[in-house]
């Protein structure tokens, strides 16, 4: 028998009063797959992840995860089906070394032997930060930090990672790096990545799902979308470059 996707959602909507967030969305993702979301500004995509996450309850439609309902589930149970996320609200403990943020959460999960392996391949291998194990996060530029973060993601092993504008405020060498990272991350997880930067989705997309007014536009691989009409009518139209959002 076929394995369910990793990540099914069957006309998934959550409205705020008479707004409509996320409209009726099918969504599917396959394991080890990484998927790009993109859409303007407001487009849902923030809210499509916390119904992934279980922070919104959806207002109707269903979540699976591996197959199974998520309804009813509280973050941390859903968490422990394997769903990471990196937000973009600052969540490292920064009087802590990046060892220690990065084992006490691998030690969310895992043995204290367990938690120690972990701690030790993710900052020397996986995110390649050995140099700066021992140093307070609080000290750390900001390209810095987010890989940590990222390494405190990878460190409780998800089988899902949701990522939300990892990118966001780097340019050059540092969105490249992050870039990699991403790719080498997804040898072992599936991903899903909200980016509003292009030549960053360039770097590691294959397939892009487009969100606008809280529905599906348009869902391809890379090229598709970029030449699609639609997204440039709603979403490359009014870009002018780079846009963070406050991830309020
Ligand atoms: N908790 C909430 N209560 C009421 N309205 C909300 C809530 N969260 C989001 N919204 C609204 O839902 C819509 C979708 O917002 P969302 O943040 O998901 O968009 P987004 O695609 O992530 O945008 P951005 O790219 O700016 O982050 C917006 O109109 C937003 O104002």
């Amino acid at each position: 028998m076929m394995n369910p996707p990793l990540v099914e959602t069957r006309e998934l909507s959550v409205h705020f009063g008479g707004l409509q967030a996320v409209n009726n969305v099918n969504f599917s993702l396959r394991d080890g797959e990484l998927r790009c979301l993109i859409g303007p500004n407001g487009a849902g995509k923030t809210t499509f992840f916390r119904l992934l996450t279980g922070v919104h309850a959806p207002t109707s439609g269903t979540v699976a995860v591996n197959g199974r309902s998520i309804a009813g589930l509280q973050t941390h149970q859903i968490a422990r089906l394997g769903v990471g996320i990196k937000t973009q609200i600052p969540s490292l403990f920064d009087n802590l070394s990046v060892r220690e943020n990065i084992w006490l959460s691998a030690r969310r999960n895992h043995s204290r032997a367990a938690a120690n392996r972990i701690a030790d391949s993710v900052i020397m291998d996986e995110v390649g930060l050995g140099e700066y194990a021992n140093t307070e996060t609080a000290k750390l530029s900001h390209g810095l930090r987010q890989w940590v973060e990222l390494g405190v993601v990878i460190a409780q092993r998800p089988k899902l990672i949701l990522l939300d504008e990892p990118a966001a405020g780097m340019t050059g060498h540092d969105m490249e790096k992050t870039a990699e990272l991403i790719k080498r991350i997804n040898r072992t997880s599936a991903m899903i990545v909200v980016e509003h930067d292009m030549e960053f989705i360039k770097r590691i997309a294959k397939t892009v799902t487009v969100f606008n007014r809280g529905e599906v536009l348009v869902e391809s691989d890379v090229d598709t979308v970029l030449a699609d009409e639609r997204v440039r009518e709603v979403y490359l139209g009014k870009q002018t470059g780079r846009q963070h959002d406050t991830g309020a």
